[in-house]
Parts: structure tokens; sequence; C-alpha cells
């Protein structure tokens, strides 16, 4: 099987998966790292179903005086940065998403990305949504990046790779950060 299909097959494994094993948790303790003393424009997203929710580090992170920058998909999958201040009267629905109206940021440059992933194996490769969008972030971006998982989703199980995946720099589960 090649490795996209095996991504396919993987993806759908994992979203019943998270779906059947929810619970509500909180990953307010990756504000404690150091990664996040001296930056100032984070990307982050806003979480929708059964990812690992975001609105309390977001909003932690605005009232901090940081800069958060919500994704926006453009028709090519790749993504824009909108700045966002936690007014929820700036967002509308697309899709299953929530995304910031307004214009976005023009040629910026985050320092830190705070990104979803339904999977990261032990060596850093992330298994996303399939859009490939935040591969084509990283692969132009120098910030670090720090995906949120529920507990078993980190695993030591290699995740299959294509030539224009990028390893993120940390995974976090509602307990531990690893940084690879
Ligand atoms: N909260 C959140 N925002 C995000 C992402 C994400 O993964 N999560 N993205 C990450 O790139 C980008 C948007 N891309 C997305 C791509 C697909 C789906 C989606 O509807 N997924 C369906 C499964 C579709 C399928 O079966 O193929 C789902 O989750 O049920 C959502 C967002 C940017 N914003
Ligand atoms: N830098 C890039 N330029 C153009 N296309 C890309 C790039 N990176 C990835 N893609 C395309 O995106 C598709 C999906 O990639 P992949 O399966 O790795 O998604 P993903 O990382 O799980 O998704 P996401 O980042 O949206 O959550 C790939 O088949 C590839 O063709």
């Amino acid at each position: 099987m090649v490795n996209s299909e095996n991504k396919s097959a993987l993806r759908k494994q994992y979203r019943k998966e998270r779906a059947d094993r929810f619970i509500s948790e909180s990953w307010l303790h990756i504000l404690s790292a150091n990664e996040f003393k001296d930056v100032s424009k984070i990307g982050s997203y806003i979480s929708y179903d059964f990812e690992p929710e975001t609105s309390d580090i977001n909003q932690r992170i605005i009232s901090s005086g940081k800069t958060l920058y919500l994704p926006r998909l453009l028709k090519d999958n790749d993504l824009e940065w909108v700045a966002w201040d936690g007014d929820k009267s700036k967002l509308k629905n697309s899709d299953k998403t929530l995304e910031p109206v307004g214009e976005a940021a023009k040629d910026i440059e985050l320092d830190l990305i705070i990104l979803p992933a339904l999977h990261v194996d032990r060596t850093g490769n992330r298994l996303g949504q399939g859009g490939g969008s935040y591969d084509r972030v990283l692969a132009r971006s120098n910030a670090w990046s720090i995906a949120l998982l529920h507990r078993g989703e980190l695993t030591s199980e290699l995740l299959p790779v294509e030539p224009h995946d990028q390893k993120i720099k940390a995974a976090a589960t509602p307990e531990i950060i690893v940084r690879f």
C-alpha cells in the first residue's frame, strides 16, 4: 500500500478512536514551557468536535499580551493567518471549523505554532486532517511547533512518511510535553 493510502486508513481509525474515547481535558500546562517565554506571535487554532480543546490556551495567550493568530484555509489547502483578539463575533463557520474574519497578516513570521494532529510518532512525524496545510506552513517557517494530542495518540508506532511531511518540534498530551 502506498503511504498516502496508508495515511487515509490510519486517519479513519484514529478519528474513530478519538470519538470513542473522548474526554474533556486541558493542555494549559504547555504555556509554562520555556519555549513560550520570549515569543510574541503565536499561531493557534479553534478546536472542533473531539480535538484537544484550545479555548483556555487561546484566552490565556491573548490576556498575556502576546498576539494570537488563527488559520484560514485557502482554496489550495494552504493557510493564511489572521490576528484574533478573542472576540467570538469575529469568527465564522467554515465547514467543520470556525475561522477568523478580517484581513490576513501579510508575510507573517510566527514565533511559535500550536497545531492540531490526529497522531504523532516518537520521531516527530505528524498525521493531520489530510490537507497538507500545516506541512506547507512549517516548510516556510522557523517557528517552534507543538501539536496537541489526547493520551494514547503519541505512540512508538511509526507513521507513514511522504517527502513533503514536516516534522514538528514537540507534542503535548494533557500530562506531558515530548520534544523531538
Ligand atoms: N481546528 C482545526 N482547525 C484547522 C485545521 C484542523 O485540523 N483543525 N486544519 C488542518 O489542516 C486546517 C483546516 N483544515 C481542515 C481539513 C479538514 C477538516 C475536516 O472537515 N475534517 C473531517 C474529515 C474529513 C474527511 O473525512 O476527509 C473531520 O474532522 O471529520 C477540517 C479542517 C486549518 N484549521
Ligand atoms: N508543501 C506542499 N506543497 C504542495 N502540496 C503539499 C505540500 N505539503 C503537502 N502537500 C499535499 O497535501 C497532501 C496531504 O498531505 P498529508 O497527508 O501529509 O496531510 P496532513 O499533514 O495530515 O494534513 P494537515 O496538515 O492539513 O492537517 C499531500 O498529498 C500533498 O500532495
